[in-house]
């Protein structure tokens, strides 16, 4: 029999879908958390897009990429991006709902997280990130504003705007915070991959401090040279072990950066690894 070569996804509808409360405010709309009227009833997260405001932006490219790069990807640490529909003002994205929220916001309610919490998400971070980069996409703005949390307290990356297919030299326009962004990038130079692998390096150090390494509230040229002269300073709470591994991938040198795989075997991650799995006696 002619098996159906692949299932085109079905056309959707905003009718298709019971609108639930509102999940907060995205970059260029509403996002609110709804359930498909029909049986098996999905719960989703719909973001709402205006066109206007996408084209004012000029950012329809960007969108476009966004779309076709996460459509594409399928990992527990990454939020899915089931389809998307559009009518004649709106475009509207199906997303997988995370449970838990915004990771950011729990960062801002305490303050900063155990080492432990922190060993797990960096962990989790480096295996999303070794994916992505296995499929040749380079995330470029990894920071705690763009990651949620699962029903099970489980991270998944949320946002895609600025990721890129390697290698990328496209000149971010410099909009937003540089906290992230290593040397090669604010000096404008080529880059490539281990851009994620700095930015893990500055999310590790958030984490667990609290701000970022290289912030400066003097403003943009402070942060701008502090991050060109890798101007760190861990404070002594941080353990050796942490601080070990923050500063093998808040190198200079791209290619100095401690490798993901190295990043998932470091003593740090291994030693606050979940003690999950069976009870057999040992
Ligand atoms: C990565 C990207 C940059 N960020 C975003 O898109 C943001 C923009 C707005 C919301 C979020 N987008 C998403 N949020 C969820 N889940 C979610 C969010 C918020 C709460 C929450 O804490 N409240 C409702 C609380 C409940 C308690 N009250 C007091 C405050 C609001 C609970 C669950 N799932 C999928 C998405 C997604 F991504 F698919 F759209």
């Amino acid at each position: 029999s002619s098996v159906a070569r692949y299932r085109p996804t079905r056309e959707w509808h905003l009718t298709d879908f019971d609108i639930g409360r509102p999940l907060g405010k995205g970059k260029f709309g509403r996002v609110y958390m709804v359930r498909t009227k029909c049986e098996p009833h999905y719960i989703l997260a719909l973001k709402c897009l205006y066109k206007s405001e996408i084209v004012q932006s000029r950012v329809e490219k960007q969108i476009r990429r966004e779309i076709e790069i996460q459509q594409n990807l399928r990992h527990p640490n990454v939020l899915r991006l089931y389809g998307y529909f559009h009518d004649e003002k709106r475009i509207f994205l199906m997303l997988e709902f995370a449970g838990k929220g915004e990771l950011y916001k729990q960062l801002t309610k305490h303050g900063c997280f155990s080492e432990r919490r922190s060993a797990r998400y960096v962990d989790q971070m480096a295996d999303a990130l070794m994916y992505l980069h296995a499929k040749h996409v380079i995330h470029r703005d990894i920071k705690p504003e763009n990651l949620l949390l699962g029903i099970n307290g489980e991270l998944k990356i949320g946002d895609f705007g600025w990721s890129v297919h390697a290698p990328g030299n496209r000149r971010k326009t410099l909009c937003g915070t540089l906290d992230y962004l290593p040397p090669e990038m604010v000096e404008g130079k080529e880059h490539s991959e281990k851009v994620d692998y700095w930015a893990l390096g500055v999310l590790t150090y958030e984490f667990i401090c609290g701000a970022p390494p290289f912030e400066d509230l003097s403003g943009y040229n402070a942060t701008y040279k502090r991050i060109a002269r890798v101007d760190l300073k861990i404070p002594s709470k941080v353990s050796p072990e942490a601080n070990d591994l923050i500063i093998k991938l808040l190198q200079y040198d791209p290619e100095k950066r401690l490798p993901l795989s190295e990043v998932r075997k470091h003593p740090w991650v291994v030693g606050h690894r979940s003690k999950s799995g069976s009870t057999a006696i040992r």
